[in-house]
């Protein structure tokens, strides 16, 4: 009966998703519809893959896992939580961390006829979508943000990848706004969570972590000896909160007294940084009872130092048994940081912030929006039927991106799939997939063997990721097994020294013989523009990101498609202290 229904929506299509596997990656927010979705299109197997485990503040959206489900695997509660739903799909539930190659290895990823995103972070996204890449498998990646929230249908090499456009770098300031002239309280805040905290109850702050005069780029000689004193002296006081003990807090009024009077000092005796700027005025202060407020009132100086006292002392006790990172929902952490905050607002004269006010921003909180999710995960899954016209021309011109805006008279739109960008650096490589028994071979094996395969001229150069393996100058390893040198999952880089043939990457698959992906490598094309992106999707290194897929850098293709403008997917935006 179910069936008919499917049938009618789908026509023949339908039959399909009955015969097809698919992987969904990540159970959270948009991953929970998204199941539900898969299940109600009754595709043959799904498998539900995610690393985390269940926390309280998923439940107001995440609507498979209940109060009894805290602290369980999500990939697990959630198929437990749909096996009573009335379905003729077979589930299969991985609890693990979709990077991880021992557990994932690219044989696993073959297995399936689409991949689903419902990811939270570029990281993941990144990885996913070189894996599409490697193994040619459709992706259909999903995000959301607060009200926003976007659909891409990925055909690996067809159309538009996750990396073919460049992602918004998270926001950063410079590090003398930071330390020395700060304006607004965002600067106060990140001082506060990135600075201070981690320096006063970080894990191995040393003699070695001593701030040095190169580390400091400002061509002020003043305020750089000025940051390196009060920085080095930071250390000491950090000996103070390893040493607390319970009954004893005054420690925590010589803190203050040197980070928010006597270092401001010190900072007003540069003329030149107030030339143009107020001066702060160094905390005046009492010794008060260490206490804590209503986060939703803005608390007077006064009460700000009762709650550094408070805060800085519990931190220090906990230190005791293990390391404290700063956590928003941990108010010990929250506490201090507002606090922090605050008295240095204070004293440069800005204007401070409610506890509840700090937490959104040192917690890059968006409110998560179920329904963008459940929309979303709508059309995440309506996209995938696509993947099942005959030909990837057809696959291609049906498809379309899907994305929401906050404005009234278009809430969804859509346009058609982007080709890919040449200058992508995922997909504008060529890439294949090298099965090998990594015990069994040298280097030179291997270097033999491509050399033998491409028809490169001898001067090539091996790495794996960023680590040089071989090159013409560099032979120390060609005796060296591989297995030493390179693990199952790793990417092997080619570059040919003499130019003539194009760069070749090559997933290291696990295997009994030797074999090379057969195909004819293109010439090199000698780029000698500059690059319009240097953002590597190989780098990492962004955790918590906007993600603006096509913001000012789009060119001129969509401008006559201004519905394709606004595309992000998700916003906790971390903040980062960059050197100027
Ligand atoms: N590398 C990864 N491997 C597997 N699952 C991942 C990976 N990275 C993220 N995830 C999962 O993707 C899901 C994303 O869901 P969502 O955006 O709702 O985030 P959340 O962590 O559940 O919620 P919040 O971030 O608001 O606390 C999470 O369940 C997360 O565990
Ligand atoms: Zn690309």
């Amino acid at each position: 009966m179910y069936d008919s229904y499917l049938s009618r929506i789908f026509g023949d299509q339908a039959d399909k998703f009955r015969e097809s596997k698919v992987l969904m990656v990540g159970a959270g927010g948009i991953g929970c519809e998204l199941l539900k979705d898969l299940l109600l299109m009754n595709y043959g197997e799904i498998h539900i893959l995610d690393l985390d485990t269940i926390d309280l503040s998923n439940l107001n959206r995440q609507f498979l896992f209940r109060q009894k489900d805290i602290k369980q695997s999500k990939a697990l509660t959630a198929q437990k939580a749909v096996e009573s739903f009335n379905h003729n799909s077979k589930l299969v539930a991985h609890h693990g961390n979709i990077m991880d190659t021992n557990m994932f290895p690219l044989s696993f990823f073959k297995q399936f006829n689409i991949i689903f995103n419902a990811l939270d972070n570029l990281e993941a996204r990144f990885y996913v979508n070189k894996i599409a890449l490697f193994t040619k498998i459709p992706l259909i990646e999903s995000g959301t943000s607060g009200l926003k929230g976007q659909v891409q249908p990925i055909y690996p090499y067809q159309t538009e990848c996750f990396a073919c456009i460049p992602k918004e770098q998270p926001k950063s300031f410079p590090v003398c706004t930071i330390r020395s002239t700060p304006s607004k309280p965002i600067h106060c805040i990140t001082w506060a969570k990135n600075f201070l905290f981690p320096q006063l109850f970080g894990e191995d702050a040393s003699e070695q972590d001593k701030l040095k005069p190169q580390d400091v780029d400002s061509d002020n000689k003043a305020e750089i000896e000025a940051l390196l004193k009060e920085s080095n002296e930071l250390l000491d006081l950090k000996a103070l909160v390893m040493n607390a003990v319970p009954e004893d807090d005054s420690y925590v009024y010589k803190i203050i007294a040197k980070i928010f009077k006597d270092d401001i000092e010190r900072l007003l005796l540069i003329e030149t940084l107030w030339t143009t700027r107020e001066k702060p005025t160094p905390l005046e202060f009492e010794e008060t009872k260490a206490q804590t407020f209503d986060g939703q009132r803005l608390w007077t100086a006064a009460e700000n130092v009762a709650v550094f006292v408070d805060s800085t002392h519990k931190i220090a006790q906990r230190l005791k048994t293990g390391p404290v990172d700063f956590d928003k929902d941990d108010e010990d952490t929250l506490d201090f940081v507002v606090s922090a905050a605050n008295l240095r607002s204070h004293v440069f004269h800005i204007p401070l912030k409610t506890k509840f006010e700090i937490k959104q921003i040192a917690g890059n909180i968006i409110p998560a929006v179920a329904t963008t999710n459940a929309i979303m995960a709508g059309f995440s899954a309506l996209s995938s039927i696509h993947a099942f016209y005959n030909t990837v021309e057809e696959k291609v011109k049906h498809s379309k991106m899907v994305y929401d805006s906050n404005q009234p008279a278009r809430f969804v739109n859509s346009s058609g799939l982007a080709p890919r960008n040449n200058r992508c650096p995922a997909c504008s490589v060529t890439r294949g997939i090298i099965t090998l028994d990594l015990s069994q071979l040298t280097v030179n094996d291997i270097r033999e063997a491509i050399i033998a395969k491409y028809g490169y001229s001898d001067d090539i150069g091996i790495a794996d990721g960023s680590r040089l393996l071989y090159d013409y100058d560099f032979d120390d390893n060609l005796e060296t097994s591989l297995d030493k040198v390179c693990a199952y999952g790793d990417v092997l880089f080619i570059t040919d020294a003499d130019e003539e043939l194009d760069s070749l990457e090559l997933f290291i698959d696990r295997g009994d013989a030797l074999e090379l992906p057969a195909f004819t490598l293109p010439k090199a094309v000698k780029n000698t523009d500059t690059p319009e992106d240097e953002d590597d999707e190989d780098d990492f290194a962004l955790e918590g990101e906007v993600i603006d897929l096509d913001g000012p850098k789009r060119k001129a293709e969509d401008e006559k498609e201004p519905a394709a403008k606004k595309r992000k997917l998700d916003a906790s935006a971390e903040i980062e202290i960059v050197e100027l």
